[in-house]
């Protein structure tokens, strides 16, 4: 399988003399096609800032990013904001912890807000609405606005939101971090679900043993460094096999 996500030698410093904090310390890793790669650590071990940076959402200060074969930074590869809102676009989807979703939208709505950036075709972009609510469950609540919705139902509206444009790469942040427990291990699962259905390749950060247990494999940071690399089958044999049961 080729790789998707090309990580090297990123570094990313806040600050700087005796108050600089290296949020992201000398990471490389890559992320194979279609692997759903979960990204845990303590909190402010620099998990949401390597998102950010590999979603294009902030720059680097050193090392190469390469996503789908483009690179996004390294040395001598600086781009406009332009240039990297075009690539953020194409190539990636993003689910935050607080859904982000447009209050006075309905779900068929917010979902279809990228499709309509891109200039999608109207008869298309209902189609693939329509599509992707079905495939989270949301089929009967395509009129509801967010604020008539539960938690882990809007939750299930951004996640159509970031599947719409057919991106290469899922970047979900806490995905159901302000999920209770119960709602949050829907969400999960239906996460792995769609990540399968869709063949994306998905970075998840998350605090969540469930999601570490569907993942292909985890990637722990600790002050910024790569600490541990752990693919289902080595962390436990049969890992795959309960994730598989569990979607
Ligand atoms: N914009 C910023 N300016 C200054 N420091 C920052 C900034 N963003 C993050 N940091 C610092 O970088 C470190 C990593 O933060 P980050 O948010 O990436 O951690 P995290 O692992 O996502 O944490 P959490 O699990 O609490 O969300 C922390 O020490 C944080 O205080």
């Amino acid at each position: 399988m080729r790789d998707m996500i090309e990580v090297e030698g990123l570094t990313r410093t806040f600050g700087s003399g005796a108050n600089a904090v290296h949020a992201v310390d000398d990471v490389s890793f890559t992320v194979p096609e279609g692997q759903l790669c979960a990204v845990v650590g303590r909190s402010g071990s620099g998990k949401t800032t390597l998102l950010n940076l590999i979603g294009g959402l902030d720059k680097p200060d050193g090392g190469r990013i390469s996503v789908d074969g483009k690179q996004l930074a390294g040395p001598g590869r600086n781009l406009g904001e332009k240039e990297l809102a075009a690539l953020r676009r194409d190539l990636f989807g993003f689910v935050f912890q607080s859904f982000a979703l447009i209050p006075i939208l309905s779900a068929a709505e917010n979902v279809g807000i990228p499709l309509r950036l891109r200039k999608t075709a109207v008869a298309e972009r209902e189609a693939r609405v329509e599509l992707l609510l079905n495939m989270v469950g949301l089929g009967g609540h395509t009129k509801q606005r967010p604020g008539e919705m539960s938690g882990g139902q809007q939750q299930r509206v951004a996640l159509a939101r970031a599947l719409a444009n057919s991106p290469r790469v899922l970047i979900a942040d806490e995905p159901t971090g302000q999920l209770d427990s119960e709602t949050g291990r829907a969400v999960m699962r239906l996460l792995r679900a769609v990540v399968a259905a869709e063949n994306v390749t998905a970075l998840v950060a998350t605090h969540d043993p469930l999601m570490m247990e569907l993942a292909d494999r985890v990637i722990t940071i600790g002050d910024g460094k790569l600490v541990a690399d752990t693919e289902a089958g080595e962390a436990a044999p049969g890992l795959s096999a309960a994730a598989g049961a569990a979607v």
